[in-house]
């Protein structure tokens, strides 16, 4: 906008265009009185995401300028529905006093509300952290930062390689991404709503390394085993400026970086995380997952708490036996301790640290805080004689900070309110200056009806009465009739029709300090309440310590409840490879099923390293297969899992190819996902990968799709990762004459009285028979089509048996001048034989792909002989 159409506008807006001139790509919340206003575009925008009218507020330079208003008591509930679109805003109030102002009211940006940096109760969601995240790449380095504001939690990590980036991105889900301008994303991140791309100088290494160590105040960053990091100092630095100025306030809650090193975690990748189920099911939900099944914890933080191990299982074993030595220490006091009721009068402890930090803690935050307090001895004192290390270390962590509590205990009532605005937050003997003040206020009434008693009968006019309202103040009132026996100092305020209102100099001092108590005694409180948050922030450290050590306690009741209650042992772990499970269950569908689960065992160990498992649909496939990954997962987060009994040796990833899902959205194809997804694993999985792959090649011709699957499978077994490989080619069963590490099991059902009963079982050997129309019968394909089907089956089958017997006939009477080779389905790969090419086109329609390459094969002998 230039000068000229600038100086066009009304002064009003000017100030509003300045302001949002620094705002280009963030709403502003223009206070007006009681509203906040937003106009142009940014009124059209929130007009449309909000379900607002758009209107007009009169005329600036010339034209209409387009308007949208929201009432500022119920901005809380629009700026959610902003944010959750991944908006941000700029709340921009009036400094100056209306009254005294020239021109407008003078008014700045006091805090910027975006998706990653909530802090506010009302705009988060208590049992999932709220991650700002940035992501910087330097040559083949790849950095990240993320940062939960509303816990202090700041960490980092780094990686050289780049399919760890989409990973990274899928396990900390972050709610606002921060990247340089130029940077390339994966797949779907480019379009994601709370994307913001910023500057690349805003991620310069050195100034970044500068304000970290400023906020920490350290001399450099070795103390938190960051020192040697490059991107991920970028990335965290840019991060923090962006986070303080959204806040435009410091952070003293942010007090170390934590370093999360790959080596120490068990990978899975962002496919892995959702075909799993682990907090969302494929529909979105959080129904049927296994977070659902896990987590009932006492506290929103602990619940987060258990939601980050989930999503990062750890492969340190010692450190997973800590947890398991508490948790069996917990199961076995479970009657004799009573830890839930006390950590749930804690609450989220954490955020309200936060809040108290930003100093934007409300009065109940403080109250809350002082229940949690004071709920603390009990809990010591019942974790005093505990045994296990790790809990030893966590009730050492644990401070009651006694006086504190005491302090909050005296200053704050009992239920405060929401606001502290309307003062009637510090208790009553708490501060004798507020004490004054408030009983002049209340003592009021006493004083009145003394006065006028006192006149009464001084004056001797009986209808002499004291009263008050608001737009005249005190008065004393005498009825018409005696009012020209008032005496001299009475002076006239009000005449009414029947009355005559007056003051005295007596009522007139008394009126001074009655109604400057109350906006005395309103001013007091607010600073009362700016001490008790001072004196919090001192304590901040010890305060952050005990809400952690809280949040683990809280984990670790939680896994030994939940052991006893869904009746699952802790597993051994060990460095020994392989796994074995002896009658594991699927800890979701164990949930939900009407019969009872058929529990299974697996045994990994050197010698089998593979099971190529077959069996009818719906024969528990799929199930089996989940419940073992998820068994593993839950095993390396320290938890109990569902089985009688697990040994569990070291596990580096778990990969799995489940499921088909189209990718629309970035224009991928069902088998286009699928290949991407194999392709992943065949690059990326070792010897102690755990790979589940359901149906490879399903995708895709038959043909292609088992020359495929037996290429992967092969593959798989080649690399010796712990795989288990459902498949419906039945060709692939016969890997396990060829393979020494492959065993084939089956799961089994069987017909009775033509229906068709799934055991669900895990039996040895290959299945007999696929079932596929039975199932479909169940399923509610026609009959018709059912019986047409069972025709060409039989047709079908009588084909190749005839097709078997004339082959061994041919062979018998021609016997061959060369030994053919055992059968190999990528036997043709690449060149193809032209005689081959030629009569692969003789090759009649209705043969099964394995009798049509098992023809041309013989063809093609016959053709080099
Ligand atoms: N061990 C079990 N005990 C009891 N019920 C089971 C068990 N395993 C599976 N089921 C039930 O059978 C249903 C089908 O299982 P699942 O999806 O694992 O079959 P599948 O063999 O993978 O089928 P498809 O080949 O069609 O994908 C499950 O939804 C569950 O209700």
């Amino acid at each position: 906008m230039s000068e000229e159409e600038y100086s066009n506008h009304t002064p009003m807006m000017r100030q509003y265009l300045k302001i949002k001139r620094e705002y280009p790509t963030t709403l502003v919340f223009y206070r007006m009185g009681d509203f906040y206003e937003l106009f142009f575009d940014d009124a059209k925008q929130a007009a449309r995401l909000l379900d607002i009218t758009l209107t007009q507020r009169g005329q600036s330079g010339g034209q209409p300028i387009p308007m949208a208003g929201i009432p500022y008591h119920a901005a809380e509930g629009y700026l959610a529905r902003l944010v959750r679109a991944g908006l941000s805003v700029a709340i921009c109030e009036q400094l100056g006093d209306p009254a005294t102002s020239k021109g407008p009211v003078e008014r700045q940006v006091v805090r910027i509300v975006t998706p990653g940096t909530l802090t506010d109760e009302a705009l988060l969601d208590e049992r999932r952290d709220n991650l700002l995240v940035a992501f910087y790449q330097q040559d083949t380095e790849y950095g990240f930062a993320s940062l939960d504001l509303a816990s202090g939690r700041f960490v980092v990590s780094e990686t050289r390689d780049a399919s760890q980036l989409e990973t990274t991105l899928a396990r900390l889900s972050p709610s606002e991404l921060l990247v340089d301008e130029m940077a390339s994303l994966p797949k779907g991140w480019s379009e994601f709503s709370g994307l913001r791309r910023l500057s690349p100088w805003q991620f310069d290494e050195e100034t970044a390394r500068r304000k970290l160590v400023e906020q920490f105040a350290v001399q450099d960053l070795r103390g938190f085993g960051c020192e040697h990091l490059h991107p991920a100092l970028a990335a965290a630095g840019a991060l923090l400026e962006y986070a303080k100025e959204t806040q435009k306030s410091a952070l003293p809650h942010l007090r170390s970086l934590v370093l999360e090193d790959e080596e120490d975690t068990l990978l899975m990748d962002a496919a892995s995380r959702r075909n799993l189920e682990l907090d969302t099911n494929l529909s979105g939900g959080s129904e049927h997952t296994l977070f659902q099944v896990l987590d009932a914890t006492a506290t929103p933080m602990g619940s987060r708490l258990l939601r980050r191990w989930l999503h990062r299982p750890l492969r340190d074993q010692a450190r997973l036996k800590e947890r398991q030595e508490a948790i069996q220490e917990l199961m076995n006091l479970a009657c004799d301790l009573e830890l839930g009721e006390p950590l749930k009068a804690i609450g989220d402890l954490e955020r309200i640290l936060s809040r108290v930090a930003l100093r934007s803690a409300r009065p109940r935050d403080l109250s809350r805080l002082r229940d949690a307090l004071l709920a603390l001895p009990d809990l010591k004192s019942q974790l005093a004689d505990l045994q296990a290390p790790l809990l030893v270390e966590l009730n050492a962590q644990l401070e009651p900070l006694p006086e504190l509590a005491e302090q909050l205990n005296k200053a704050l009532i009992e239920n405060p309110p929401v606001i502290i605005r309307d003062g009637g937050v510090i208790a009553t003997g708490y501060d004798e200056e507020l004490d004054e003040l408030r009983a002049l206020r209340e003592n009021a009434g006493g004083f009145l009806l003394d006065l006028e008693n006192r006149e009464k009968e001084r004056t001797g006019l009986s209808t002499l009465k004291v009263g008050y309202n608001r737009v005249h103040g005190y008065y004393i009132e005498i009825s018409r009739a005696q009012s020209d026996q008032a005496p001299v100092e009475y002076q006239r305020r009000q005449t009414l029709k029947n009355a005559e209102r007056f003051i005295t100099p007596e009522l007139k001092v008394f009126e001074d300090k009655a109604l400057s108590s109350q906006s005395r005694a309103l001013a007091r409180e607010k600073q009362l309440y700016e001490e008790l948050l001072d004196v919090l922030n001192e304590q901040l450290g010890s305060l952050q310590m005990t809400a952690a050590a809280l949040a683990q306690l809280d984990v670790l009741q939680n896994l030994a409840e939940r052991a006893t209650s869904l009746n699952w042992c802790l597993p051994q772990l060990t460095e020994e490879e392989g796994l074995s499970i002896k009658e594991g269950r699927h800890p979701v569908v164990e949930q939900v099923v009407t019969d009872p689960f058929v529990a299974n065992d697996l045994e990994f160990d050197p010698g089998s390293r593979m099971l190529v498992i077959t069996g009818p649909n719906m024969g528990g496939k799929s199930t089996y297969m989940r419940q073992i990954a998820l068994i593993t997962l839950l095993a390396y987060i320290g938890s109990a899992v569902p089985a009688r009994e697990a040994r569990l040796g070291p596990v580096d990833r778990i990969f799995t190819r489940i499921g088909a899902s189209d990718d629309l959205a970035s224009g991928r194809s069902t088998f286009m996902v699928e290949m991407t997804e194999t392709a992943n694993i065949l690059h990326n999985a070792t010897r102690q990968s755990l790979v589940l792959m359901d149906e490879v090649g399903r995708g895709t011709s038959t043909f292609d799709g088992l020359s495929l699957a037996w290429a992967c499978a092969e593959q798989l077994a080649d690399l010796g990762a712990w795989t288990l490989f459902a498949t419906h080619y039945f060709e692939l069963t016969t890997l396990a004459d060829e393979l020494e590490t492959v065993v084939n099991v089956h799961l089994s059902a069987s017909e009775y009285a033509e229906q068709l009963i799934f055991m669900h079982k895990v039996e040895p050997g290959p299945a007999s028979q696929s079932y596929g129309l039975q199932v479909a019968r169940l399923a509610g394909v026609p009959e018709p089509v059912i019986q047409r089907a069972r025709e060409r089956l039989t047709q079908l089958e009588k084909q190749e048996v005839q097709d078997r017997q004339a082959s061994a006939a041919y062979q018998q009477a021609q016997p061959l001048k060369e030994e053919p080779q055992p059968w190999q389905p990528d036997m043709f790969a690449g060149q193809p034989h032209p005689v081959v090419e030629e009569l692969s086109q003789l090759v009649p329609d209705d043969l099964t792909p394995r009798q049509a390459l098992e023809l041309l094969y013989q063809l093609q002998i016959k053709a080099k002989s």
